[in-house]
């Protein structure tokens, strides 16, 4: 047992949420098929809850109780995890709460961050997720706070503002396409080459792309080489700062709210640190891992827990090379391209200046109005097989 769990509390408790209209609705048929025989042969206790409408994910993380279970498994796209956090984020030990570790179980339309920790090629295999929800280990993850209208939320994911929130949200009508109605809406944006409507200013922590790079590789290396001697020593530590969860979450020092905000009332325009874009952009992508979609590593420097939140900006540029940025858009080829400015930040504001685009936030449709978003290093916690993301980017393909 010792050798098979490497470190990792065997038997777990786990609370399974499983939405049953998620992706092509499949998730009660693959939950009773492929994933309780597996948690059945690992010994894993779960209790399954079917969520029956919007929200209800929030309503049942938001009065979890704490240190019963070992992590939350998500039977869903990546809205569902988006739901759990925001409800965690609700609980009345919110900190503590965000403690418990979710990990996703890759049966909506939109699976980014399953994708992200395991991987493109196991991303989508949803054995290869329960096996990451019986034997992953706690990883921080930062989160982004939203302020909207007064109104606070997390995001995990991604913002996005432009050709690539509307080539989503507004081709939802032609979802009998599948993917290609993104590929469509793609080229009709670039047909239109429409500048986005936004004035951006960013708190950037690193706007190098070579020293992203060089700290990306070494980040991962040191994960992938820890991961490993873990496993060759069979030891006990999950070696990211985060405890296996182990039921005794109530009686730690208990803290009871969310991290304040330390950025939104600065002035951009005066303080220090800020800078404003101000060229003409195509769209705005902002957030942490790798890939976006199957399609698309639009973060390839994403790293899960340093501090920041990835910006990429696409700046407006003649059509033919916005064509040629669907190659090899899947390896990240576009981060070296002149026209993609790239930054490591630690908080950002959207000032939109005119009402022709939308916002996505974590997938979800957000009224496109002025936002300010921050940083809260390490608040979430997933779980992983390796201690980072299951990507690499290789700047020779
Ligand atoms: N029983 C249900 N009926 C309808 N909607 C539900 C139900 N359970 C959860 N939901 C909602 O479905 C959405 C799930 O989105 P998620 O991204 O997880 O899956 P998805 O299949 O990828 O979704 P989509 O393709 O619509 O983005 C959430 O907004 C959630 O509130």
């Amino acid at each position: 047992m010792k050798a098979a769990y490497r470190g990792v509390k065997p038997k777990r408790n786990l609370l399974l949420l499983v939405n049953p209209h998620s992706g092509p609705g499949k998730a009660r048929t693959i939950l009773q098929k492929k994933i309780e025989p597996l948690f059945r042969a690992a010994h894993a206790k779960i209790d399954v809850i079917y969520t029956t409408h919007n929200k209800h994910a929030t309503d049942i993380a938001r009065d979890l109780e704490l240190g019963k279970y070992d992590a939350i498994v998500s039977m869903s796209g990546d809205g569902l995890v988006y739901e759990i956090l925001n409800g965690l984020a609700e609980h009345k030990n919110p900190i503590e709460a965000l403690k418990t570790p979710i990990t996703p179980i890759p049966t909506g339309s939109g699976n980014g961050l399953s994708l992200n920790l395991l991987g493109l090629k196991e991303g989508t295999d949803v054995s290869f997720a329960a096996v990451n929800a019986i034997k992953g280990k706690p990883m921080p993850i930062d989160l982004f706070s939203v302020t909207q209208d007064g109104k606070r939320s997390l995001s995990f994911f991604s913002q996005c503002i432009g050709l690539m929130a509307e080539l989503d949200l507004w081709t939802e009508h032609l979802r009998f396409m599948g993917s290609n109605r993104f590929v469509y809406g793609y080229v009709r944006g670039v047909v239109k080459r429409k500048s986005c409507p936004i004035k951006l200013y960013i708190k950037v922590a690193e706007s190098d792309k070579n020293a992203m790079f060089d700290k990306f590789k070494e980040a991962r290396e040191a994960a992938f080489s820890r991961s490993s001697s873990r496993a060759a020593l069979n030891g006990n530590g999950n070696g990211n700062g985060h405890a296996e969860p182990n039921g005794d979450a109530g009686t730690a020092e208990l803290s009871t709210a969310l991290p304040p905000l330390k950025y939104k009332d600065e002035d951009p325009t005066k303080d220090e640190g800020w800078i404003l874009f101000d060229k003409p952009v195509s769209y705005f992508y902002a957030g942490q891992g790798p890939f976006v979609s199957v399609d698309l590593m639009q973060f390839p420097v994403s790293l899960p827990n340093d501090g920041h939140i990835d910006i990429a900006v696409q700046a407006i540029t003649p059509r033919g090379e916005m064509l040629s940025a669907m190659d090899g858009a899947e390896k990240g080829r576009a981060y070296w391209k002149d026209s993609c400015y790239y930054y490591k930040a630690k908080a950002y504001r959207i000032e939109p200046q005119s009402s022709a685009s939308c916002l996505s936030i974590d997938g979800e449709k957000y009224p496109f109005k002025p936002y300010d978003l921050e940083v809260h290093p390490g608040l979430g916690t997933l779980l992983s097989l390796h201690g980072t993301y299951n990507t690499d980017f290789d700047p020779a393909t």
